[in-house]
This record gives C-alpha cells, sequence and structure tokens, in this order.
C-alpha cells in the first residue's frame, strides 16, 4: 500500500472516530436532556399533589365556622387529617401559639412557633424542615395561613424517587423564588444556571450544566440542573466503543475510494504495458469537402481494446497517459502506426492530408518533431501532408507555444486548433498561435436546429471565420441538415462525421476512398 494510501486511510479512519464521538456526544447530550426534562416533570408534579393536598386542607380549615380548638373544630380537623394523606397534623395558631392540633387536642402548654424560613406578603409562613414544636421526634415542614397550621408529614415525598447523582432539581414559588423542596445529591447554586454559549457544549470545558425549567401556572415551577455534558462524561469503555464504530465507519466508506483508485491504477499498469507491445490500434475518420462532396483528409484516431477493462475510451485512457507521463510513448506509437499505415494512401492520393491529434505536453516535447521528421521520411510521407490537432485544456504559456507552432509551421506542418470554441481553444488563442486550421467542437454543430445558444455562437463562428484566412473544419456532423446549414453559412468549409463514414480501419477507408463521391 503506498503511503499516500496509508495516509488517507488515517485520514478516513480519524475522520470517521471524530464524526463518530461528535454524533455520540450529540445524542448523549439529548439524552441527559431528556432524563433532567422528564425528572423536573416528574418532581414538579408530585410536589404540586403534595401542595395541592396541603394547601387544600388549609383552605377546609380557614371555611370552618366552628370556633377554633372547640371540639366541633376538633372533629373537623380531624376528618381533614383523614382526607389529606401528605399531612401529619391540622390545628390553631392563637397569640403565635400552636392552641390545639387534630391528633393532639387542646394543648396545654401551646408551643411558641420559631421564626419561619419564609414569610410571604398575604401573611402565610413556611418553615422548611423544622424540629416539631409538637416535642416529636423528626423534623417536618409547616404551613400557616391565617389561624391554620399544617404539618407536612415527613413521609410526603417517600414516594418520590430520588435524581441520579449528577442531577438535582429545585422546585420553587417563581414569584419570590420560595424554595419549596430540593432533590439530589447537591445544591443548585446560582453559577450553575449560568448558561453557557451552545458551542461550549462541544468543548471539554469544566463546569458546564445542562438547565431545565418547567412550570405548573404562575405559582410552582421546577429547575433542573445535570451536571453530565455529553460524551466527555461517559464511560471510557462506551468512548472507545464509539470510537471504533466510527473509524470501522470511515474506513468502510474509504473502500470505494480505494477500490477505485486501485482499478485506475492496474488501468495505468495495463496502459503501459499495451503501449510497450504495441496493443493500441488506429482508426481513419475521413474529413470532406463540402463543395466538391471529395475526400480531402483522415483523422487519425488511437483505440485501445483491453483485455481486462474491454473497449476503453480514448476519453479515459489519454488523460490517464498525460497524468501519469505515457502521453510521449503513447503519442510515438500512435505516429509511427499512422503513417505506416496510411503511407500507402498517402502516396496514392498525394492532396489528401492524415490529421493526427497532439496533447499539449507532446508540442513542448523538442524530440517530437525531429521523431516527426524522420517516420514521414522513412515512410515516404511529405511533411505538407500532416497535420496536428491540437486542444488547450489549460492556459499554459502561449508565447512559448507560438513559438513551437511556428517552428512546426516552417517544416510545412499544419497545426489545427481542435475543439475550437470550447474551453481554452478560442479565439484569443487562435490570434497568438497563427494556427492554418479550426476544428469547430461537435457541440455547435449539433445545436444546428435546436435554437440554443450554441447555435447562436456558430452563426457568430461562421462570420467570423469568413473573414480569416484560416481553414475551417466542422467536426460531429451527422444529419444532412446540419451539412446543408454549414454549407450555406460558410461554403469553403469541411466537414468531418458520422454522416460521411465512421473512423474505420485501413481495409475498410481504402474501399471507402475507392468509391467515387457524388
Ligand atoms: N492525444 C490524442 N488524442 C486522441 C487520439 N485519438 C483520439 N483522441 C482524442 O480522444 C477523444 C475522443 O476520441 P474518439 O472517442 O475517437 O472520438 C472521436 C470521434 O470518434 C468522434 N466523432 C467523429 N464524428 C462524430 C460524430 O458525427 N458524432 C459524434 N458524436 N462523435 C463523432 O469525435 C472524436 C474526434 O474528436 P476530435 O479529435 O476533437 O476531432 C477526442 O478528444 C480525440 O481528440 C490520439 O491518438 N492522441
Amino acid at each position: 500500500m503506498s503511503k499516500q494510501i496509508t495516509g488517507l486511510l488515517l485520514l478516513a479512519a480519524i475522520c470517521g472516530g471524530l464524526a463518530a464521538l461528535c454524533v455520540g456526544h450529540y445524542f448523549a447530550m439529548k439524552f441527559q436532556q431528556k432524563e433532567l426534562e422528564s425528572y423536573s416533570n416528574y418532581a414538579l408534579n408530585y410536589s404540586a399533589k403534595v401542595a395541592k393536598d396541603i394547601f387544600g386542607s388549609i383552605q377546609e380549615a380557614k371555611q370552618s365556622s366552628a370556633e377554633p380548638c372547640s371540639i366541633e373544630d376538633l372533629a373537623k380537623l380531624r376528618t381533614s387529617l383523614w382526607e389529606h394523606k401528605f399531612i401529619k397534623d391540622i390545628g390553631r395558631v392563637i397569640d403565635g401559639r400552636v392552641s390545639c392540633t387534630a391528633e393532639w387536642g387542646v394543648l396545654e402548654d401551646k408551643p411558641t412557633l420559631p421564626e419561619p424560613t419564609s414569610s410571604f406578603p398575604d401573611q402565610s409562613k413556611h418553615w422548611l424542615n423544622t424540629d416539631s414544636v409538637l416535642g416529636l421526634p423528626y423534623q417536618t415542614g409547616m404551613d400557616q395561613d391565617g389561624n391554620v397550621i399544617v404539618f407536612t408529614s415527613p413521609f410526603a415525598f417517600d414516594g418520590l424517587r430520588q435524581p441520579p447523582s449528577d442531577m438535582a432539581v429545585k422546585v420553587l414559588r417563581p414569584e419570590n423564588n420560595f424554595i419549596y423542596r430540593s432533590f439530589g445529591a447537591f445544591e443548585i447554586d446560582s453559577d450553575m444556571l449560568v448558561p453557557l454559549p451552545s458551542f461550549a457544549m462541544w468543548l471539554p470545558f469544566p463546569n458546564r450544566y445542562l438547565h431545565y425549567r418547567t412550570c405548573i401556572g404562575p405559582t410552582l415551577c421546577a429547575v433542573g440542573v445535570n451536571k453530565v455534558v455529553g460524551a466527555y462524561e461517559l464511560p471510557l469503555s462506551a468512548v472507545l466503543m464509539i470510537t471504533g464504530v466510527g473509524v470501522c465507519f470511515g474506513v468502510m466508506l474509504f473502500c470505494p475510494f480505494y477500490i477505485r483508485r486501485m482499478k485506475r491504477h492496474s488501468m495505468i499498469y495495463h496502459l503501459r504495458k499495451a503501449i510497450v507491445r504495441r496493443e493500441l490500434s488506429m482508426v481513419y475518420q475521413p474529413k470532406m469537402d463540402l463543395n466538391s462532396k471529395k475526400v480531402i483528409g483522415v483523422e487519425s484516431l488511437v483505440r485501445w481494446h483491453s483485455h481486462e477493462f474491454g473497449m476503453v475510451s480514448p476519453d479515459t485512457f489519454i488523460e490517464l497517459a498525460e497524468r501519469h507521463s505515457l502521453i510521449r510513448p503513447l503519442t510515438q506509437l500512435v505516429i509511427e502506426t499512422s503513417l505506416f499505415e496510411m503511407s500507402p494512401l498517402l502516396t496514392k492520393y498525394r492532396d489528401m492530408s492524415l490529421s493526427i491529434n497532439l496533447s499539449i505536453q507532446d508540442l513542448f516535447d523538442a524530440s517530437l518533431m525531429p521523431f516527426i521528421c524522420e517516420c514521414s521520411k522513412q515512410n515516404n510521407i511529405r511533411t505538407d501532408q500532416l497535420v496536428f490537432e491540437i486542444t488547450e485544456r489549460s492556459a499554459g504559456d502561449s508565447h512559448e507555444l507560438a513559438n513551437i507552432v511556428a517552428r512546426y509551421t516552417e517544416q510545412g506542418i499544419c497545426i489545427s486548433l481542435d475543439d475550437f470554441g470550447t474551453g481554452y481553444s478560442n479565439l484569443a488563442w487562435l490570434g497568438r498561435l497563427n494556427a492554418k486550421e479550426i476544428k469547430v467542437d461537435k457541440s455547435f454543430t449539433q445545436s444546428i436546429g435546436t435554437g440554443s445558444i450554441n447555435q447562436t455562437m456558430l452563426d457568430a463562428i461562421f462570420s467570423l471565420v469568413q473573414r480569416l484566412n484560416v481553414r475551417t473544419v466542422f467536426e460531429g456532423v451527422e444529419t444532412q441538415e446540419q451539412a446543408d446549414y454549414i454549407q450555406r453559412a460558410c461554403p469553403n468549409a469541411l466537414a468531418q462525421g458520422w454522416l460521411y463514414a465512421k473512423p474505420m480501419i485501413i481495409p475498410q477507408l481504402e474501399a471507402y476512398l475507392s468509391i467515387p463521391k457524388a
């Protein structure tokens, strides 16, 4: 495995692991928030039930018309005690002292009430977990309203399950922040309620808390805090498991890329082998003079029928060859084969030209021109019968290119600008390179009759070539309508396309050329 592949694999694994940690962190946070919400709502509803019970009993006692602490009053208080399960006792307060209760009847020593934990504007008072004034050995909550006092059962909240150790909830009255009850192993202080910016939840800052606040009407709210934030607090084993899943996922996603790359790599390997073994073949497509209907030249096109990949399009393997320094031997093979195969026909038809495609890298190869000259000499072909088609796919150094084109022109070799109208193969390039021929891209030819923007551009190309002294070939002519349209607009144009002939091997070309054209 190459270093690059190992690096990419590592990157995919790291990205997968990190992505899984992020997803795990997000869902852990969501889960913890849900848990907090659920417990806060539960604690609030439970507390509301207790509060309703206490205040219900107070209201009933307040509405009683019986003389406080009379036998009738005590009887009513006792009934109330039976009906409200969360209260331990209910009594009357006269002059700040408990005078009687449902359980103890009229008290002889009438205990004085301590200072309340909270006093409210409506004169009601609350004592939070205070030593029993009735001399009982436990603490209890007390609520006084008017002359009624209620002792909350010390077991009132026994039915409520405690929150997990990382969560705390306090139930409060929002208008005066009176804390009715707190649940959890720690106290919620105001620092814990400071909300952090949402991005902070993704970072391992200390003291981050999840918050939740919920209310029942305007009088009772619950504020909850969860200290566990996302994956940072998960056990190591869980973090390792999540990361492991992410790494596997990253590696799995990498596989198709790797396989594609391997395939491409092996395509390069096989292409190199095919070039060395001269397994590439050539086909030839005629170029027609639209006026005389005569074949004035042929373009040679390379073909690769691979045992492993089947028929591979030149678009694919030429690009591969360009990227992997195989274009030089490939072009040399194309030139050698084309000139050798076409030699008899080019000798027979001396006016006919042979067009060969060059990659732009080929033009910059100083050894190519001597090679072409040598090959033409060996095959008895005049250099002025040769046309080299170049397509520019990148801007490149057009000044140097112009010099190279000039050197080819001096040798009588024609340089043709292929795919004219697309990419960098445009008017500016034509001006700089002084090319003798342009080949208008087939996308323009095929726009004829469509009324598309390309057709408008084609009309502009027509008027341009009329004014320039440059041979123009229209490629991709497939229908008579396209041929007629081109001929009307540009009578001296040349055409190439399936309307006349598809690319063919030498024996077929020989037969084709021997048929007199109308
Ligand atoms: N550097 C080299 N490039 C080469 C060589 N051989 C080919 N090529 C370039 O590969 C591209 C694809 O070529 P190919 O698949 O051979 O297609 C050519 C024709 O078959 C096709 N064509 C011709 N007539 C028609 C038609 O009427 N309709 C239609 N849809 N397609 C048609 O066009 C291609 C010729 O294009 P061009 O070269 O622009 O004239 C292509 O870019 C080749 O240049 C090589 O040896 N070296």
